[in-house]
């Protein structure tokens, strides 16, 4: 089987712009301002729902969060806030680091680890205002070339992080899972407990530094994620907005201890488009710098996988024939937005919503009925 780290090598995407230091540009560069003016309404009065794992009643809590947002927030989830405290510490030192110095540890064109763009960004016309940081499994060898001195408590971090966050994805897994009328004994690779011992995952660190023309700008732009499920931490500055359909934009503001769980394509598609992976974004502000660790979960990378049969019948055709994910980094890394019906096995009941000229367009959004 690949290794995910192998699976992305094979499928590379180019980004060709020189990092830039975003400490010294007092103006948003031209590359960096957004033609057409992304859509900055806000929805007001809606809020994505906020569950807590321990409620009797979470797998329905769970069922209708996805299926009707694709997005929850997460509490009571057993991970310490005193973890989230370091790991956001070490996030911090790390993009802190002068540029020639992050350079030292910076992805290599045909590779997903280290120091560089968002990977979304060879698919937009403008910069994102934004950098990040990739780790996949040890981020040993990228930390002795940050810190030659004190890397080992960076790495120490970072693995007890990964280690926390493996647990909880297998625990989400089980829960969602079940939200689905789906046991773990249904799903080969979860292992004879559901502790899902093959799952691939990546780390994103992500820093939005403080913009000089936020409205203007991009922090990430509009994507949905090729995983199973994303467990996103922000620290306590906003900026991190979902698609709703038929609502528009609405902001996901920090919880302190919440943790941002995110619908990716692999479960929509396991789910048979049930639940919709969600389409977000991420927008910057004036005054204050914005950071979030993303741990990007999914199945081994090559397993397939496909409509469950659990949710598949007459009435409800299989809508996704099944893809590994390895292939669908592949497909992912050539169509982006259009990844997803690019894997569909029937026309899409819907499959545009509005945003603006500068974001790729047709992310698709299911029409959900009863399964
Ligand atoms: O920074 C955030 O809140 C979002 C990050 C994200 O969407 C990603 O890393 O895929
Ligand atoms: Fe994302």
């Amino acid at each position: 089987m690949p290794s995910l780290s192998e699976a992305f090598r094979g499928h590379p995407v180019y980004l060709h712009h020189k990092h830039p230091d975003f400490n010294s540009l007092q103006k948003l560069p031209d590359s960096y301002a957004w033609t057409t003016q992304p859509d900055n309404h806000i929805h007001p009065n809606s809020t994505v729902p906020v569950i807590d794992f321990n409620h009797p009643n979470a797998p329905n809590l769970v069922r209708h969060a996805c299926r009707t947002w694709g997005v929850f927030q997460l509490i009571s989830h057993g991970v310490p806030i005193s973890l989230f405290a370091r790991m956001h510490k070490a996030t911090l030192a790390l993009f802190s680091l002068p540029l020639h110095q992050k350079l030292k540890a910076a992805r290599s064109p045909d590779a997903v680890s280290g120091y560089g763009r968002a990977r979304i960004s060879s698919f937009f016309p403008k910069l994102m205002w934004s950098e990040c940081f990739t780790i996949i499994d040890s981020p040993l060898q990228l930390f002795l070339h940050l810190w030659p001195q004190h890397y080992a408590i960076y790495c120490d971090i970072v693995m007890e992080y990964q280690a926390a966050m493996e647990k909880l994805a297998a625990k989400l897994m089980c829960l969602v899972l079940a939200s689905l009328g789906i046991s773990k004994e249904d799903i080969k690779w979860a292992g004879p407990r559901g502790e899902f011992d093959g799952a691939c995952a990546a780390l994103h660190l992500n820093s939005y530094p403080s913009c000089p023309d936020p409205d203007r700008a991009m922090g990430l732009a509009a994507h949905t994620d090729s995983t199973l499920l994303t467990i996103l931490h922000q620290n306590n500055v906003n900026g991190l907005q979902v698609l709703k359909e038929g609502e528009g934009w609405v902001a996901v503001p920090p919880l302190p201890g919440g943790l941002v769980i995110n619908v990716g394509d692999l479960l929509h598609i396991l789910s048979n488009g049930l639940y919709p992976s969600v389409v977000h974004r991420v927008r910057v502000n004036r005054t204050r710098q914005r950071f979030s660790v993303a741990y990007l979960y999914g199945p081994p990378t090559n397993v397939e996988i496909s409509p469950h049969v659990k949710l598949v019948g007459p009435t409800r055709p299989a809508l996704y024939r099944s893809v590994t994910w390895n292939e669908y980094l592949g497909t992912k890394a050539k169509h982006f937005n259009k990844a997803l019906s690019s894997v569909r096995l029937s026309e899409p009941i819907n499959s545009s919503f509005d945003v603006n000229e500068d974001e790729s367009n047709d992310l698709e959004v299911v029409q959900l009925d009863s399964p």
